[in-house]
């Protein structure tokens, strides 16, 4: 089976755990696609569903197909959050972000009493950083950003689309660094980052994942943390 009916299988194993009249966080992406899809249908059956969406993408997307999206200080806090992955590994950490998506989705993911992530068998790691790690910056400081985490032994490519910067939502700059040859515990590599001004966040996600969901062929594989 491919990784498109994998991303399907384990969207819609998700999906079993929204009712109707929860708050829900609608991640971003081509696996969390399939979940917002589902919940449309659950609403034009008749539940009742408030949304927070992690991007602007994602809200288009919802707000297209009838489900009600408020924002994040309307919804204070979320029942549940459902989100992709680039990479997850076996203690529930993952490397998010590589559609640009990260600095919302991670605020979500703090203020949701449930965090499932869905993904397709490919990104399921021993572990992480064949991928790289993408970390959101403020324009004015990215270049010399790019120079600390160069001397950090991180070999840092600024995010590009076409000729020009990528842009985030918030407008910000995107650096993808190399973490697979660090020897730094991923917690405090997180910890050191966010020290360097200018560096709004990464897109390491550490502690916030309750169940992670992964397409296996037909089967979704569960796993609580
Ligand atoms: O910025 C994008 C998000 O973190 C996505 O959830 C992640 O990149 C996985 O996306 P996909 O499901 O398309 O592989």
């Amino acid at each position: 089976m491919n990784s498109v009916n994998e991303k399907k299988v384990a969207a819609l194993a998700a999906v079993k755990y929204v009712k109707s009249g929860m708050s829900v966080g609608l991640g971003t992406g081509s696996t969390a696609f399939f979940m917002i899809e589902a919940i449309g249908e659950m609403v034009k059956n008749g539940a009742v569903i408030k949304a927070v969406a992690t991007s602007n993408e994602t809200e288009k997307l919802a707000t297209k197909i009838g489900i009600d999206v408020i924002t994040l200080a309307e919804a204070k806090r979320l029942d549940v959050t459902i989100d992709g992955a680039d990479e997850v590994d076996d203690d529930f950490q993952l490397i998010k972000g590589g559609g640009g998506a990260l600095l919302r989705e991670k605020i979500v993911a703090h203020n949701s009493d449930m965090n499932i992530i869905i993904a397709d068998s490919s990104k399921s790691v021993s572990k992480l950083g064949k991928f790289k790690l993408p970390i959101e910056t403020i324009p004015f400081a990215t270049k010399l950003i790019k120079i600390e985490l160069e001397e950090m032994g991180l070999s840092p490519v600024q995010r590009l689309k076409g000729d020009a910067d990528y842009k985030t939502d918030e407008n910000n700059d995107i650096v993808d660094v190399d973490i697979w040859n660090t020897t730094v515990k991923l917690t405090d590599l997180e910890q050191k980052l966010k020290t360097i001004p200018g560096i709004v966040e990464t897109g390491l996600f550490l502690t916030t994942t309750n169940l992670v969901i992964i397409g296996k062929g037909e089967q979704a594989i569960e796993k609580r943390r």
